[in-house]
């Protein structure tokens, strides 16, 4: 056993999310036992869940917890029961939001990876993905629309108005850039930037920006596209990209739409991490990007996959244990070849077995080799 436990902030929050985080956690508790690792676990509310049982949806408890911790393994928050509360006071905005911004959460990585035994589960044409495909889209998770100030909503004049504000600092975007050309150093050496720089002052500012910083990665082949005609050829040609790099609210949207062409939101990891403490780890916060998934909670259905690539995430940008996490990736790689699918993943072939979240578990962690 090493002699320091791994101390993870673990915060399961709302709807589909304790269910998912049960299987991450039982996932990294085996990774422990093959690997002499210790893991320390401490579980804190959030979210719905926080407003429940404390009255607010970040308790100064469970900051504290993601502040003593190495990192964060987060599951998901919100659901129709707090859409009443005024929006500040409602979990997304009042939990997950100012936990980004709170920990300088800027750069969000959420790798889509669409194996090539689930190029059947999209509903993208399968000779459109036929070898599967493995797109990582890089957002900028701390400015833009989500907290550009003024952000207010009043009545004038006999009606009723509502302002969001978008703001980009320069500086900001040359940070995400840097995120986004090294990642293409890594992989394919190919980056688009998704702007919408025909209309908006924001991506102008942006799209010069990233063609600054691109002199600095000779290498890396770089194109932009406008937001409207990348979610076009992303359905259209998935496989043709490597590396997208976009703003917040952009991010978001085609985040989920890469999802579902890889085969569901379900599979979706993301790694939202701040700046590198110089040793190349970074704290972060690891989290599926679906949400709380109300219309599947409770049933034991939910597809736990995003929230165990998650953790593998986490021990990789966090932690640095690059073997431990190739391990669960490929666990979760048999488990699919060996067939077992969530409904979500489901295709119509006598050869698959379809299995609620605890057996995707167990058929995952069951498969994890030192
Ligand atoms: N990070 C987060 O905490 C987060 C992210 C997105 C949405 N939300 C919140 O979640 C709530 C529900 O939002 P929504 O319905 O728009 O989005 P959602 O992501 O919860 O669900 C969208 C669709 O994807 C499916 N889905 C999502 N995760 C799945 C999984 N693991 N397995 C199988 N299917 C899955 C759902 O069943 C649903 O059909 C809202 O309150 C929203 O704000 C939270
Ligand atoms: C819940 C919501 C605030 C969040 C976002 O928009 O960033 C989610 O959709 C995500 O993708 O992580
Ligand atoms: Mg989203």
């Amino acid at each position: 056993m090493s002699d320091q436990a791994i101390k993870v902030a673990v915060l399961a929050g709302d709807g589909i999310g304790p269910e998912v985080m049960t299987e991450a956690i039982r996932v990294l508790e085996r990774v422990a036992e093959l690997r002499n690792l210790s893991f320390e676990f401490d579980h804190q509310l959030v979210g719905g869940a926080a407003i429940d049982a404390a009255g607010c949806p970040l308790p100064d408890a469970t900051v504290a917890a993601c502040e003593a911790a190495g990192a964060i393994l987060f599951g998901s928050v919100g659901g129709p029961k707090w859409e009443h509360l005024p929006p500040n006071d409602q979990p997304e905005r009042g939990a997950l939001l100012p936990l980004r911004k709170k920990f300088g959460l800027f750069a969000n990585l959420r790798p889509s990876i669409c194996l090539p035994a689930l190029t059947h589960a999209s509903p993208v044409r399968p000779d459109l993905i036929k070898d599967g495909f493995d797109v990582l889209c890089v957002r900028e998770l701390t400015g833009g629309l989500y907290f550009g100030q003024p952000k207010f909503r009043k009545e004038e004049e006999g009606d009723i108005l509502a302002v969001d504000t978008m703001v980009y600092r320069k500086s900001e975007i040359e940070r995400i850039a840097h995120v986004g050309f090294q990642a293409a150093m890594t992989r394919d050496k190919r980056l688009t930037s998704v702007d919408k720089a025909n209309v908006l002052e924001n991506s102008i500012l942006w799209r010069e920006t990233v063609n600054e910083i691109a002199k600095q990665y000779p290498e890396v082949t770089v194109n932009h596209l406008y937001v409207d005609n990348a979610a076009m050829q992303l359905i259209r040609d998935a496989p043709n990209f490597d590396v997208l790099l976009t703003e917040n609210l952009f991010g978001d949207i085609l985040s989920d739409e890469m999802a579902m062409i890889a085969g569901s939101l379900g599979m979706l990891a993301s790694a939202s991490l701040g700046q590198t403490s110089g040793n190349g780890l970074y704290f972060g916060m690891f989290e599926p990007s679906g949400g709380s998934a109300p219309d599947l909670a409770g049933q034991g259905v939910a597809n736990p996959i995003a929230q165990i690539l998650s953790a593998a995430l986490m021990l990789r940008f966090s932690f640095g244990l690059e073997t431990e996490a190739k391990m669960i990736e490929n666990a979760v790689a048999a488990a699919i070849a060996d067939g077992f699918r969530t409904g979500d993943i489901m295709t119509d072939d006598a050869s698959l077995r379809q299995v609620g979240t605890k057996e995707m578990g167990e058929a995952i962690l069951s498969r994890i080799s030192a």
